[in-house]
C-alpha cells in the first residue's frame, strides 16, 4: 500500500522524526514523501505531525480546513508574553488528536491562531449537498494550542493565583470540558502509558510554588502554615479522598459560613507530600465509562491548598485558600451509549452544578450582591470563591480537536464564552460611561463661556450645558 503524505517540515528534526523507524504510525510498505521545501506560508500553518491521507473520510472538509488555515496569521503564545492580573480569567486549551482519533483518520476541526483566539471549522452541508465550513471564532483571555505544555498553561493561568493567596485572596482554578478533553491531564498531570505523572500537573506545580513563596522573605513574616484537603463531589454528595472516601455533610452555620463537616485537612511541609496525596486521592476518584473516555471521571474533584496563620489561639485563622477543581465531563445527556438510570441521574446532577457554577462566576464578575451559591453542592462548598473583593478565578476550557467531538466542543466554548460575555458586558458599560463623560467634557470646552470676549449670553450658555447633561 502506498500512501502519499504531504508534510510541511519545519526543521531538520521534523524530517528526522518522520523518517525514524521508531514511528509506529506507518507500516513498512508505506512510502512517505516529505516535502522539505513546502512554501513559507504552509510551514507556518501546518502543524507538526499533521498528515494528508488520500483515503481519509471527509477528505473534502479536510482540504477546506487546510485551505482556510493557510490564510491564518499564527501567533502562538510564548513565555515572553505579558501575564495579565485578571480577577476572572477565561481561557481555552486544545489537546492533540489522540491515537484512536488518528486511527479513525479523524480530521482536526479546531485552529488556534493565538492572541486568545480559537476557531472551530464546523463541517456543514447545504440542501443541495454542497459541503461548506461554518467557521466560528471565539475570543478568550488566552488560547493554548495542542503543542502547549502543562508548564506553559500553568504559567498563564494558575501561577498568578498562587501568589494572590499569600495576599489573603480566595483563588479558584477550574478545568472544564467534555470527557476526554484533557481536564485531568492538565490538573493532575501527564500520562505515560497508564501511569499518571502527577508532578507535571497544575496541582503539583501550584504546590511547588506555594512552598517557594512560603520561604520567600516577602511572606516569611506572615508565619503561615500549609494544609491540604482533597475531596470529590459525586451526585451532590461530598466524599473525602484523603480519608477512604468518607461521606461528609455540608452544613451552613448561623454566620452563613459553609462547613464540610469532618473534612481531613492535612498539615504539609513539602510539595512532594502534596503530590503523594494527589496520587492517593486520584486513585479513588469515582469513574465510569463513556463513549469518549474509557476511564471517565463522573465527579468534580477539589484540591484545596489552605494557608493558616500560626496563631497561639486554638483555631488557626484562615489567611488564603486556593481551590483547584477538576470538573466532571460536561456532556449534556447526549451520551447515548448508556441510558441506565444512574448514568442519567449523574448527568443531570453534573449539568445542574455546572449551570450553578456559571451563574456564580457571572455574578462575581458583575460584583452582584446576590451570588446563587446554594444552587448546588459544588457552588456551596466553593462559596468563599465567589464572595468578596479578594476572590480570583480562572476557568480553563478544554476542547477535543476531532470532528466527531465538534458538537461538544461548541457546547464547551459557548459555556466559557457566556462567562466571558458577562464580564465583557461589565467592561463595556464602564467604557461607554467613560466615553460619554469624555464627549461631555469636550462639548463643554467647545461651548465654554468666554468672559473676555463678552460672548455669548450667560443664560444661553447655561441652557446649552443643561441640554448636554440631559443628553448624556
Ligand atoms: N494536552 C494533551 N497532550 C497530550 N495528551 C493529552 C492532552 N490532554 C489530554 N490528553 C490525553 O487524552 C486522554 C484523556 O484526557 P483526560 O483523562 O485528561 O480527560 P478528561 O477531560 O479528564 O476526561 P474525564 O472527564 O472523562 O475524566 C488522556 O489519555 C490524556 O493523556
Amino acid at each position: 500500500m502506498h500512501i502519499h503524505v504531504d508534510i510541511a517540515v519545519k526543521s531538520e528534526t521534523d524530517l528526522f522524526l518522520f523518517y525514524s523507524p521508531h514511528i509506529s504510525l506507518y507500516s513498512r510498505e508505506e512510502k512517505i514523501y516529505c516535502c522539505p521545501r513546502a512554501n513559507q506560508r504552509k510551514q507556518k500553518t501546518v502543524l507538526k505531525g499533521e498528515i494528508f491521507f488520500a483515503s481519509r473520510p471527509n477528505q473534502k472538509f479536510y482540504e477546506m480546513i487546510q485551505n482556510f488555515r493557510e490564510t491564518l496569521e499564527i501567533t502562538p503564545i510564548s513565555t515572553t508574553d505579558l501575564i495579565e492580573a485578571y480577577k476572572i480569567c477565561v481561557c481555552v486549551r486544545k489537546r492533540p488528536l489522540n491515537k484512536q482519533e488518528m486511527n479513525r483518520k479523524e480530521i482536526d476541526v479546531v485552529s488556534v491562531p493565538g492572541n486568545g483566539a480559537l476557531l472551530v471549522h464546523e463541517p456543514k452541508q447545504k440542501v443541495d449537498l454542497t459541503k461548506y465550513l461554518d467557521n466560528q471564532v471565539f475570543h478568550f483571555d488566552y488560547s493554548f494550542d495542542e503543542t502547549t505544555t502543562n508548564d506553559m498553561v500553568y504559567k498563564f493561568t494558575a501561577k498568578p493565583l498562587v501568589q494572590s493567596i499569600f495576599e489573603s485572596c480566595m483563588a479558584t482554578c477550574f478545568a472544564y470540558g467534555q470527557t476526554g478533553s484533557g481536564k485531568t491531564h492538565t490538573m493532575g498531570g501527564d500520562f505515560t502509558g497508564k501511569q499518571q505523572n502527577s508532578a507535571k500537573g497544575i496541582y503539583a506545580l501550584a504546590a511547588q510554588d506555594v512552598f517557594h513563596y512560603l520561604n520567600h522573605r516577602r511572606y516569611a513574616d506572615l508565619d503561615l502554615s500549609v494544609y491540604v484537603s482533597f475531596f470529590e463531589i459525586y451526585n451532590g454528595k461530598v466524599y473525602d479522598l484523603l480519608n477512604k472516601k468518607a461521606k461528609l455533610r455540608v452544613l451552613e452555620d448561623d454566620r452563613q459560613q459553609v462547613q464540610v463537616v469532618g473534612l481531613e485537612e492535612v498539615y504539609v511541609t513539602t510539595a512532594e507530600e502534596v503530590i503523594r496525596m494527589i496520587q492517593t486521592g486520584s486513585a479513588c476518584r469515582t469513574s465510569g465509562q463513556t463513549s469518549a473516555n474509557a476511564n471517565s471521571s463522573r465527579s468534580h474533584a477539589v484540591l484545596q491548598i489552605v494557608l493558616r496563620r500560626n496563631d497561639r489561639a486554638t483555631t488557626l485563622p484562615l489567611h488564603g485558600k486556593f481551590s483547584l477543581v477538576d470538573l466532571a465531563g460536561n456532556e449534556r445527556g447526549t451520551d447515548v451509549s448508556s441510558n441506565d438510570r444512574s448514568t442519567l441521574v449523574e448527568t443531570a446532577e453534573i449539568n445542574r452544578s455546572l449551570l450553578a457554577l456559571k451563574e456564580c462566576i457571572r455574578s462575581l464578575g458583575k460584583n452582584s450582591d446576590h451570588i446563587p451559591f446554594r444552587m448546588s453542592t459544588l457552588t456551596k462548598v466553593l462559596r468563599d470563591s465567589f464572595i468578596g473583593e479578594n476572590s480570583k478565578t480562572c476557568m480553563i476550557a478544554m476542547v477535543s480537536p476531532g470532528m466527531a467531538s465538534c458538537e461538544y466542543t461548541m457546547n464547551t466554548l459557548r459555556y466559557a464564552d457566556r462567562i466571558r460575555i458577562g464580564l465583557a458586558g461589565f467592561h463595556i458599560i464602564i467604557i461607554f460611561v467613560f466615553q460619554r463623560a469624555t464627549e461631555l467634557v469636550k462639548a463643554m470646552e467647545k461651548t465654554s463661556y468666554n468672559i473676555e470676549m463678552g460672548l455669548p449670553d450667560i443664560v444661553d450658555h447655561s441652557r446649552k450645558l443643561m441640554g448636554l447633561c440631559n443628553a448624556a
